[in-house]
């Protein structure tokens, strides 16, 4: 994938900076941002960094958690999730880094790993980094991604970009239309993190209800067999928690659920322990 962003002569330390911009931050410092790094022990909500590769998911983690994954500017640089944390008001959140992805329905292992945590990890919140200069591409995952789950944030990232090219998104008509909240950021410049912990507070905790767009496009055709296959599955795996996607993905014959579902993966796979944090 070309980029539109120009690589960093310190690509790997991209975020060290940011960290200590942020530190100095009165917003910062007023949103009560404690960066726990790996010492996580207990936590009251989980939330996941999702999204379409070369982002910016790395950064966010990196600048939420005070960890240095592995950023720059290519794509395919996580490839296993990565766990943190960080404290914000009252609450203690896990941040889970996920390998960035182009589509739920897509088969290579890195993205199986982003398609299983968002699906079965039953995240509190996933947070969809989407680059803001080629959003249309990136809007194909956020509403994937809104078919099964409606506690998300869209963080619209890489703004500085999106300025420098002359492009302009209305975020408050894009939250009107995607029916969650989306918060406008250059994560690099450690822009809009005040906001986006705000809003992950917001769902986390329910003062904010996302409504998000839904498309019907089930053919009535396969209507009687979707009904059949999710009764069967919510028999069989009681806490599923989006059994209609799931048996969606079945009757597409998609082998990787299929395997899934016969692994036993479904409900156990919040408590994998895959955790590959701090990776240089
Ligand atoms: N200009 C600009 N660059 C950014 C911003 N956020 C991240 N970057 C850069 O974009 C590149 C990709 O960032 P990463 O955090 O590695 O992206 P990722 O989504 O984790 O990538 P994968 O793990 O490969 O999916 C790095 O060079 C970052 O420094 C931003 O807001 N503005
Ligand atoms: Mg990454």
């Amino acid at each position: 994938m070309s980029s539109a962003h120009p690589p960093s002569p310190t690509e790997n330390v991209a975020t060290a900076p940011v960290v200590d911009a942020c530190a100095s931050c009165s917003v910062y410092r007023a949103a009560n941002l404690k960066k726990l790094g790996v010492a996580m022990e207990d936590w009251d909500f989980v939330v996941a960094l999702a999204g379409n590769p070369n982002t910016g998911k790395s950064t966010v983690f990196n600048a939420l958690t005070g960890l240095r994954q592995h950023t720059g500017n290519w794509p395919g640089k996580t490839v296993a999730r990565a766990e943190g944390g960080y404290a914000y008001g009252d609450h203690r959140f896990k941040l889970v880094d996920l390998p960035g992805t182009y589509s739920l329905l897509s088969t290579s292992l890195d993205e199986q790993i982003a398609r299983d945590f968002i699906l079965f990890g039953q995240p509190d919140v996933t947070v969809i980094v989407a680059d803001a200069t080629r959003l249309e591409r990136n809007l194909n995952l956020v509403l994937q991604i809104l078919e099964i789950t409606d506690r998300a944030v869209v963080c619209l990232n890489l703004m500085d970009e999106a300025r420098r090219h002359g492009i302009t998104v209305d975020d408050r008509q894009l939250a009107r239309d995607l029916g969650v909240p989306v918060v406008p950021a250059s994560a690099r410049f450690g822009r809009g993190l005040p906001e986006l912990l705000q809003a992950i507070n917001e769902v986390a905790t329910g003062q904010v209800v996302c409504r998000p767009q839904r498309l019907e496009t089930v053919p009535a055709a396969i209507r009687p067999a979707l009904t059949a296959v999710v009764g069967e599955l919510e028999a069989a795996y009681p806490n599923l928690p989006n059994p209609r996607w799931v048996a969606l993905r079945l009757l597409s014959g998609d082998e990787s659920m299929v395997d899934a579902l016969r692994g036993g993966q479904l409900g156990t796979l919040h408590s994998l322990a895959t955790t590959e944090s701090n990776k240089e």
